[in-house]
C-alpha cells in the first residue's frame, strides 16, 4: 500500500515528461507541486527557466536556483503544472487549499497546456466536499458571505492567513457543485470577489493520476 505522499511523488516524477526543452513552465503551489520543484531541479539545464503562483513557490524555485521570470515579461508558457484539492472526471477543478488560486488562474490562463498532478484521493465525482476557497477583498468579507449563504453554502473565514494579493479567503463549506461552470460564474460576479477556486472555465487539459497500481494519464 503507496502511502499519499508516495502517490504525490509518482506524478510529480511523471510530469517532467510534459516539460518541453527550452521552455519556461508555468509552476503552481502545495506539496504536490513541491515535490515537482524537486524533480524539475534535476532537470533545470534543459529549461529557460519558470513563472510562479505563489511567494512560497518562488521561494522554493528559487533556492533550487531555477530562475523565475516575471509573468509580464513571458508570452508563451507551454505547460502548467499543479495540484488540486479535488477534481472531476471532466477534469473541473477545486483549487486554493493553499490560498493561491487567483495567481493560480492568472498563470494558468497564460498557459496552453495545463497539467494537474493528484493522488487519487483528489479524484471525485461531485466537486464540493472540500469546501470552495474565494479570495475576497476585505472590506467586502460580510457582503459576499451574505451572497454565498444565498448560494446554499456555508462561508467561513481562514482565520489568520492573508493571501499573496493582501486579500482574504472565505471557504464555503456544503456546496455541491453539480454544474461547475456556471458556479464558478456566479460567484466570480459578486462585487468583491477577486476569484473562486473553481478552475471551470479553464479546467486542466490532462490529469497525472496517481493510483495505487500505477499512474495514470486522462485527457
Ligand atoms: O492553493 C493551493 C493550490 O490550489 C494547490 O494546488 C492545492 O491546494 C493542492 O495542494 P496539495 O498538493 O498540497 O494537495
Amino acid at each position: 500500500m503507496l502511502t499519499q505522499n508516495q502517490l504525490k511523488l509518482a506524478v510529480a516524477q511523471k510530469a517532467i515528461e510534459f516539460v518541453p526543452d527550452d521552455a519556461i513552465v508555468g509552476v503552481g503551489t502545495g506539496s504536490t507541486v513541491n515535490l515537482f520543484i524537486e524533480e524539475l531541479s534535476r532537470i533545470k539545464g534543459r529549461i529557460r527557466g519558470a513563472v510562479s503562483s505563489s511567494e512560497a513557490s518562488t521561494e522554493r524555485l528559487k533556492a533550487h536556483h531555477i530562475p523565475v521570470f516575471d509573468l509580464n515579461a513571458v508570452d508563451d508558457v507551454p505547460v502548467y503544472i499543479d495540484g488540486a484539492d479535488e477534481i472531476n472526471h471532466y477534469l473541473h477543478m477545486i483549487k486554493g487549499g493553499g490560498g493561491a488560486l487567483t495567481r493560480e488562474k492568472i498563470v494558468a490562463a497564460v498557459a496552453r497546456e495545463f497539467i494537474c498532478i493528484a493522488d487519487e484521493t483528489k479524484y471525485v465525482s461531485v466537486l464540493g466536499q472540500f469546501p470552495l476557497p474565494v479570495e475576497v477583498i476585505p472590506m467586502a468579507r460580510s457582503h459576499v458571505a451574505r451572497e454565498l449563504v444565498r448560494l446554499g453554502g456555508h462561508p467561513e473565514m481562514r482565520h489568520g492567513f492573508t493571501t499573496d494579493n493582501g486579500n482574504i479567503i472565505l471557504d464555503v463549506h456544503g456546496l455541491s457543485i453539480a454544474k461547475p461552470v456556471e458556479m464558478e460564474e456566479t460567484i466570480n460576479q459578486i462585487a468583491g470577489v477577486v476569484t473562486c477556486g473553481l478552475f471551470a472555465r479553464r479546467r486542466a487539459d490532462v490529469l497525472v493520476l496517481g493510483r495505487q497500481n500505477g499512474v495514470d494519464v486522462i485527457r
